[in-house]
């Protein structure tokens, strides 16, 4: 589903769902907007319609949308609180902090919403292409060694809806205001995008690769905001030797790159906003140079790398292009981080959206 073969064959839904998000911001232009909840959704409904078919905001709107943003925030939340249990497992049972009981709510909701998925893709045409369809039918073949099961089935398609919608809609949230408190920085990706595309234009995800400056914008976001900074938990399946530290079989290992990424050692003035450090560089998202990982490294590293980088740069480069961006009082935006297994930003980042494009028409859903 994640190949790049397969996305390109999914454009069209990415495209519907970018361009539904730029009618929305058009139709509130010159009234504040909460642009990271925005983002959620449209990222949401990108990664519901590619697993299942279908957006989670039906009929309902955007309501739904920001619902179902507050129960993956909580999901994400509790999940990286530190537990007693797992530095003493014989205690889990006692549930001390009482987090297995606070988390069955959030679990509760999702696996209501995919239960809801799973019903009705049991009642149409096998025949229809979705992933949900896929691992439907994988089951029901049951050939394999070890069969696939109906808890299965739902534990990985959340875990593709956390693991791809709130971590690339923080990374989107995060570069924009990023770029809106540096003019510097957004007058050079105006420049790029208008050489590319220009005013009179729409951006399409295939003008992507002609964004160097825009990439370079997503890698220094992705440097300085590390959306995942402890990655995620890892386990050891043999005890070995890291850099003279003992690290026993089967402990739990967690990798800061949230830290590594600011090392001064490694990074000049790693502090700044600075896109140019990553102009004519080598760094990539192979996760190949242990001093710039932001998708993990190895065998667990992110499997959605080919979709993040093509939905982030499609959506910047969509939202910079076709607005300004006005702040609300005469201050910087507030880009105070709230820590926690998904970094977000503190202050929900709202701003008011001011079309910049020549022709009106550039802003219908299908121009
Ligand atoms: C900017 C956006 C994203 C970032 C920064 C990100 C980052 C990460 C990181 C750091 C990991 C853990 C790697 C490790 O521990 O070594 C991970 C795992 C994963 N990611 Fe992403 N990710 C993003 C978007 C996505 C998307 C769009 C999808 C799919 C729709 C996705 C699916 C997954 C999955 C399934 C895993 C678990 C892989 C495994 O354990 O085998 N991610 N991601």
């Amino acid at each position: 589903m994640l190949s790049n073969a397969n996305l390109d064959k999914m454009y069209m839904l990415r495209r519907r769902e970018v361009r539904k998000t730029v009618g929305y911001l058009y139709g509130n232009a010159g009234t504040p907007v909460n642009l990271g909840e925005q983002m959620f959704v449209m990222i949401m409904n990108v990664v519901t319609n590619m697993l299942w078919g279908s957006s989670v905001e039906g009929g309902a709107g955007e309501n739904v949308g920001a619902e179902f943003k507050q129960v993956m925030s909580e999901f994400t939340e509790i999940l990286g609180l530190p537990n007693i249990s797992d530095f003493f497992p014989v205690l889990a049972p006692l549930d001390l902090q009482g987090l297995c009981k606070r988390m069955a709510k959030p679990v509760e909701k999702l696996y209501g919403i995919i239960d809801n998925m799973i019903d009705q893709q049991l009642k149409v045409e096998k025949e229809s292409e979705n992933f949900l369809q896929f691992l439907l039918q994988l089951k029901d073949e049951n050939d394999s060694k070890t069969p696939l099961t109906m808890d299965h089935i739902k534990a990985l398609l959340l875990d593709m809806v956390v693991g791809g919608t709130d971590t690339s809609s923080n990374s989107i949230e995060f570069t924009l205001a990023e770029v809106i408190n540096n003019p510097e920085v957004m007058k050079k990706a105006l420049k790029e995008l208008d050489e590319v595309v220009g005013k009179d234009n729409i951006v399409e995800e295939s003008h992507i690769h002609k964004f160097p400056y825009l990439q370079a914008i997503m890698k220094e976001s992705l440097r300085l905001h590390s959306v995942l900074p402890l990655l995620v938990p890892h386990s050891p399946g043999e005890a070995c030797i890291v850099g003279g530290y003992a690290i026993p079989k089967g402990c739990r290992v967690f990798i800061n790159t949230w830290a590594i990424h600011r090392d001064p050692s490694i990074w000049e003035n790693p502090l700044e906003f600075n896109p140019d450090r990553f102009l004519n560089s080598q760094c990539d998202f192979s996760g190949n140079d242990f001093s710039y990982f932001p998708f993990g490294s190895g065998r667990r590293i992110c499997a959605g790398i080919a979709m993040a980088e093509r939905m982030v740069l499609y959506s910047i480069a969509t939202v910079l292009h076709s607005f300004d961006w006005k702040v609300l009082g005469d201050e910087k935006l507030d880009l105070s981080e709230k820590f926690g297994i998904v970094l977000k930003l503190k202050n929900p980042l709202v701003v008011v959206p001011l079309p910049r494009l020549s022709n009106p028409a550039l802003y219908r859903l299908e121009p």
